[in-house]
């Protein structure tokens, strides 16, 4: 048997009739392969001779069956390839798709996933320390006692007394060990002992810069919790927020900044209230993602700019005028060397090495895997509470898998990530519309009567619909404005339960202590990226489980793990298909999913604006795809991928050809959003202006993390005439 008789069949038996009447045509077309046309008549019986066509006629029926003779060459061609159907009329792959979506079957050849090896265990706490234990002011200790901290984790016993003596370090710890309370407390302890009291116009003492505006807000949070002073004041500038009240903020008085590169600089260079002359310490926290999104330019830029300040702030006209000015150079040099600054990673490399040495010149540098005698740069170290998995699905299988293991997890705090706004935006109206509710009587709904499901009309219907999913959705992402990414982030992190669908500006230092779920839909664009998204769960020391998912193109990276010594379990999709079969009240699995994909690809023709998502979410995810960095691009290869099936694991039905000129055809007609450039992402673009189409790698990492400045305008070099 043919592996295109087998698609034949195998899609038969899920499908019922509207798939019979397919299969009856492909039997007519092989028939009159073998029987060339010109003979036809002769083996016509003298019964039907009487229903003979004129010569016209055969004309037109023998141009016909030659048209349709080199349609079932490409379509056999295509099929043998493993390929989806070919389509039906323009650009439709018509509504037998999904009944298809089980014959296809891969080869199971898997690199050798079973390899058990010893990852990198770091201990969170080392259990000898308390809070009580260090020299810090024992209201302090009392505020830390009311949120639980007793003991301290291993990095802050490391840290905190290095960071009290007044040494500028450098920290390196795995991800949820409790970095920001590392530095946190001696800042706070240090604004405390102040004498006398610090008045609000002793202007900014301590700045932080971190790389998201989320992770502004949260560092901001866990200041307020230590911090009951009441004449201690720490703001946090983040774009996105409104410039002005940032300033009248300032104008008032704020002894700790806390802020993104963008908009800290823009104030330390534009804002006359942010007084910076008396900053004694300066924060880096996520330094690797500052780096990674290319803030170098703008953190050197606050440090040239604070030492300025610093030196002007030793400006005395008169010691010069009296011959002091050695004298006040020496004081200067003094003074910068008081500032103090910290760094803080959960990875290191060459470009932290380097920031590191420009910032301070004599730094200690402190690794809580320092005990750990094998380790070696190349290691990933993951908290050891996670339970690391990975799941491998056929492309077209992704949507409806994913949804199953939604499902499976509906009782958790999850995170899904995925690679682009327009996915997050996508999945998520669909989930909420289509997945999260269903009709009541869906049961009925048999898979075979096409008719009725074509027939199913979302929008009109006063078909009574149960809610089937209790987990409350929420989406996050950089081209949201500020107001709904807050609302976003606090609302998940104070719900008990829930499903956050985002792209990476989640991926670091976000702090959700209750999620237990990491789910990524989409490949990490870096090996780091996988360390920090699956590190948004097993936060001190709690346990959580992580979940990747993986073509059977993209296998590799199971491997590629291994060697940075992380291991992932293997888990089975019918484990989580089965959960499917409740929802779609169908008994067995491969209809349940069937329906629920059909479910989904009649929503997309009904909801044009959903349908309209879906073409821009597969789009933007085709040039994420496809600007993957140089190490991962031969796993997550685009020039190998089916992006015929890729479509349909977005619920659409048509070619990619066709979703490309949808696409295109709508960014000409719909009138452009106002976008900052800089906070657009993955595709945005595009709708901002449509001739500038080459979008560079860079930009499409970077500007989920953008400050809100403004791009700055290039100037264009004048061509010099010649
Ligand atoms: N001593 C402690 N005892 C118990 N919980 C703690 C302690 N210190 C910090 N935590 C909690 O641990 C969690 C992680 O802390 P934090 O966000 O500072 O980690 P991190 O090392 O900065 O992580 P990442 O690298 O992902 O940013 C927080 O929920 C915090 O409240």
């Amino acid at each position: 048997m043919t592996s295109f008789d087998f698609t034949w069949n195998n899609a038969a038996q899920v499908t019922g009739k509207a798939f019979v009447r397919k299969k009856s045509s492909k039997k007519v077309s092989t028939q009159k392969q073998t029987a060339p046309p010109k003979k036809a008549p002769e083996s016509r019986t003298a019964k039907n001779k009487s229903l003979e066509p004129d010569d016209n006629q055969q004309e037109k029926l023998s141009g016909y069956v030659k048209r349709k003779q080199k349609k079932d060459k490409l379509a056999a061609k295509a099929a043998s390839d493993g390929n989806q159907q070919i389509s039906k009329g323009s650009g439709d792959k018509s509504a037998t798709t999904s009944y298809s979506l089980f014959a296809v079957r891969h080869k199971d050849i898997y690199v050798n996933t079973n390899i058990k090896g010893k990852s990198v265990v770091e201990k969170v706490f080392s259990g000898e320390k308390k809070f009580s234990d260090l020299q810090i002011h024992k209201y302090l200790v009392a505020n830390l006692q009311k949120h639980s901290f007793v003991n301290l984790t291993n990095v802050q016993e490391r840290a905190i007394p290095e960071i009290l003596a007044g040494k500028n370090v450098l920290i390196r710890s795995q991800t949820g060990s409790g970095k920001t309370l590392a530095y946190a407390l001696p800042i706070m302890n240090a604004l405390l002992s102040v004498e006398p009291r610090l008045q609000r116009q002793d202007g900014v003492q301590a700045i932080i810069v971190v790389p998201t505006r989320e992770l502004a807000l949260q560092t901001h949070e866990i200041f307020g919790k230590i911090n009951t002073f009441q004449w201690l004041v720490i703001g946090h500038l983040c774009g996105g927020e409104n410039r002005k009240t940032e300033k009248d903020k300032l104008r008032k008085g704020v002894h700790v900044v806390i802020g993104t590169p963008g908009r800290l600089l823009d104030h330390i260079l534009h804002t006359s209230a942010f007084k910076t002359e008396n900053v004694k310490c300066l924060v880096l926290d996520e330094a690797d993602r500052l780096l990674d999104m290319g803030f170098k330019k703008d953190i050197v830029k606050i440090v040239e700019a604070l030492d300025r300040t610093k030196q002007h702030s030793d400006y005395d006209p008169m010691a010069m005028l009296l011959h002091k000015k050695t004298q006040v150079k020496v004081e200067s040099k003094n003074q910068e060397k008081k500032r103090q600054t910290i760094l803080l990673s959960a990875t290191l490399n060459k470009g932290i090495a380097e920031l590191a040495d420009f910032l301070m010149k004599n730094h200690t540098y402190i690794d809580t895997l320092d005990d750990s005698p094998d380790i070696n740069p190349d290691h990933m170290v993951i908290p050891n509470t996670v339970t690391q998995e990975f799941i491998m699905t056929h492309i077209k299988h992704r949507l409806f898998t994913l949804s199953a293991v939604l499902l499976a997890k509906a009782k958790h705090k999850v995170f899904v990530f995925m690679a682009t706004s327009q996915m997050v935006d996508y999945h998520y109206d669909l989930f909420t519309k289509y997945f999260a509710k269903m009709p009541k009587n869906r049961g009925k709904l048999k898979i075979g009567e096409v008719a009725v499901l074509e027939n199913e009309d979302f929008e009109d219907s006063d078909e009574e619909e149960e809610v089937v999913l209790e987990s409350e959705f929420f989406k996050l992402h950089g081209n949201m404005d500020q107001g709904a990414r807050k609302k976003v982030f606090m609302g998940f992190k104070a719900a008990k339960r829930g499903i956050l669908l985002c792209t990476d500006v989640a991926a670091r230092g976000v702090d959700v202590p209750e999620a237990d779920c990491i789910i990524q839909y989409t490949g990490p664009q870096s090996d780091d990226d996988y360390l920090h998204r699956v590190g948004r769960t097993g936060r001190a020391g709690k346990s959580g489980s992580s979940l990747i998912f993986l073509t059977h193109e993209e296998q590799e990276y199971i491997a590629r793990l291994q060697d940075h010594k992380v291991f992932l379990k293997e888990r089975q999709s019918s484990e989580f298909l089965k959960h499917l079969c409740t929802l779609m009240e169908e008994p067995e699995e491969e209809k349940a999913a069937t329906a629920l994909q059909r479910r989904f690809e009649t929503a997309l023709t009904k909801d044009k604006d959903l349908h309209r998502l879906a073409c821009f979410a597969y789009s933007s995810w085709s040039r994420f795809y496809n600007t993957f960095p140089g190490q991962l691009r031969s796993i997550f290869n685009f020039k190998t991928v089916n992006l015929g099936h890729y479509v349909t694991s977005f619920g659409l039905r048509e070619t990619p050809s066709s979703v490309a000129r949808i696409v295109k055809g709508q960014v000409s007609t719909v009138q452009p959003r106002r976008l900052n450039k800089k906070l657009a992402t993955h595709g945005d673009e595009e709708e901002v202006k449509t001739h500038k189409r080459k979008i560079k790698s860079v930009s499409l990492t970077t500007s989920e993390f953008a400050s809100g400045l403004e791009p700055k305008k290039k100037k264009k070099k004048k061509k010099t005439q010649t």
